[in-house]
């Protein structure tokens, strides 16, 4: 113990001395999601005058950047994006921010074989008395950057919470070059509003799919998160976690008894996740928690790993759908809403799952800011969008109209089934175009 606290007292430094280490040009690693590095965020902003061409890299912002704040023309930093948020849609409307199309699993390959990392800043709790920095609620790919990265700098966060691990959890205190003692910067509340009428609808007709043994995975957004909920509320028992993302509805889950990860073939009696973004609630219940794991995305992610636990289920949002099946659930158009994360990683890895399915589920309709609705299932994509699911790849489809499956259908089969699941104010409209298109039955009479 007394080694590693010698280490540390040599190590720590102010934040202003630990920025110090950039020069411009530089590429630069922040923790994504809820352990950012504000305090070290806020010294390097004052550099701003000195520094030049500084690249970033991060995403899932949950607090505004003070380099970003303080550079409103971007004349010294760029923030490159592997998932938006809000905050990073706001930085990329005032043409600051640039998305990185990521295909997550593979995000720790890309860092090792495509990166450069010269500085990576990350988040963590106060040392252990083995020396060891606890990651807290995002593990990710920080394990594979503080592998590469020339200078690492630690920003310690008095409010962490203790994540237990398969492995990558942690830094230690002897890989480091700069501890920062960040003090009581709290964790961003990212609350998640109640199910709407159309979430419960959609939720029932998952759940009539679900059955007792199923292991989840949620997506990120509202939906997923509200159909966690509801799954709280059922009778069914003994389900599995393994996930990308952690949210709340999993604690609902846990509290009510429906999931014990008694039945799963890997890591049994653990939840798994790779990062996790809630409430306090779910941050208390990560901490110190042995029934949780968090492991390194290549690991939560990866296909093989995934599909080999029997009765994987996956359920995930998005944002438009074409009339053969093509899914887009990361743009409108040429304009990035979220990132394509670890969509098509379980969308694939559910099916090929023994027992396993994979549910893409979304409102029939999107309502803009006038108060005007648009479908969501279209005969063509929107110029520009995304294909986050390539057709083959999408299972099962589900809206507020009902459920259909996709897989082994033509696409005149595709074009009938999501128009019977569209908002029926747009279904006349989506039979004309599908006949135009070529993907409407000939012997349909219309
Ligand atoms: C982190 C992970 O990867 S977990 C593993 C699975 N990964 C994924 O599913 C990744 C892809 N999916 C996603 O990113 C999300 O599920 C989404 C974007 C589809 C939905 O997320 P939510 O947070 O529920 O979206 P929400 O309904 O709040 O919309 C987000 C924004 O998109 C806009 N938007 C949504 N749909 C549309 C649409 N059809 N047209 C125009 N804008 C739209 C909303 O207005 C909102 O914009 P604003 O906040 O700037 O006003
Ligand atoms: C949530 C996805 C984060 C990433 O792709 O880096």
């Amino acid at each position: 113990m007394a080694e590693w606290v010698n280490e540390y007292k040599g190590k720590l430094v102010s934040p202003e001395k630990a920025v110090s280490v950039v020069k411009s040009g530089d590429w630069i690693r922040y923790t994504f999601g809820v352990n950012t590095v504000p305090v070290l965020d806020k010294a390097l902003a004052l550099r701003i005058p000195e520094l030049y061409d500084v690249q970033i890299h991060a995403g899932v912002s949950m607090r505004p950047h003070a380099i970003i704040d303080a550079d409103p023309k971007g004349e010294h930093f760029t923030w490159n994006c592997t998932h938006m948020t809000g905050i990073d849609r706001k930085y990329f409307k005032m043409g600051r921010a640039y998305y990185m199309p990521t295909k997550y699993s593979e995000e720790p390959r890309y860092i090792k074989e495509n990166s450069i990392v010269d500085v990576l800043m990350v988040q963590v709790a106060p040392m252990d008395k083995h020396g060891n920095f606890n990651l807290g609620p995002t593990i990710s790919h920080y394990r594979a950057c503080a592998d590469v990265a020339k200078t690492i700098i630690v920003e310690v966060n008095e409010d962490m919470p203790i994540a237990h691990g398969g492995y990558g959890h942690y830094l230690h205190v002897s890989e480091v070059d700069y501890i920062v003692e960040g003090g009581h910067t709290g964790l961003p509340q990212v609350s998640s509003p109640n199910p709407t009428e159309v979430d419960e609808k959609i939720a029932s007709y998952v759940l009539e799919e679900l059955r007792d043994g199923d292991c989840l995975q949620l997506g990120i957004g509202r939906m997923p998160n509200a159909l966690g909920k509801m799954i709280a509320q059922s009778s069914l028992k003994d389900l599995g976690v393994h996930t990308e993302m952690l949210v709340d509805s999993y604690v609902d889950m846990v509290e009510a008894g429906r999931i014990t990860n008694r039945r799963k073939q890997r890591d049994p009696g653990r939840l798994v996740y790779t990062f996790a973004a809630g409430t306090q609630k779910l941050y208390d219940f990560i901490d110190n928690n042995p029934q949780c794991a968090g492991y390194p995305v290549d690991y939560t992610n990866d296909r093989l790993i995934a599909c080999s636990i029997d009765n994987l289920v996956s359920i995930n949002n998005a944002i438009e759908i074409d009339l053969t099946g093509q899914v887009c659930s990361e743009s409108k158009g040429s304009r990035m809403i979220s990132g394509a994360g670890g969509q098509l990683d379980f969308v694939d890895s559910a099916y090929n799952s023994k027992g396993g399915r994979s549910f893409l589920c979304f409102s029939s309709v999107y309502t803009d800011k006038e108060g005007n609705k648009h479908s969501r299932i279209n005969p063509l994509l929107t110029l520009g969008a995304v294909v986050t699911d390539t057709r083959p790849t999408v299972q099962f489809v589900v809206t507020e109209y009902g459920k259909v499956c996709l897989k082994g259908n033509a696409t005149w089969q595709r074009a009938e089934k999501l128009i019977s699941i569209a908002h029926p104010d747009f279904r006349e409209e989506l039979i004309r175009e599908a006949q135009k298109l070529g993907f409407w039955r000939q012997s349909n009479k219309r």
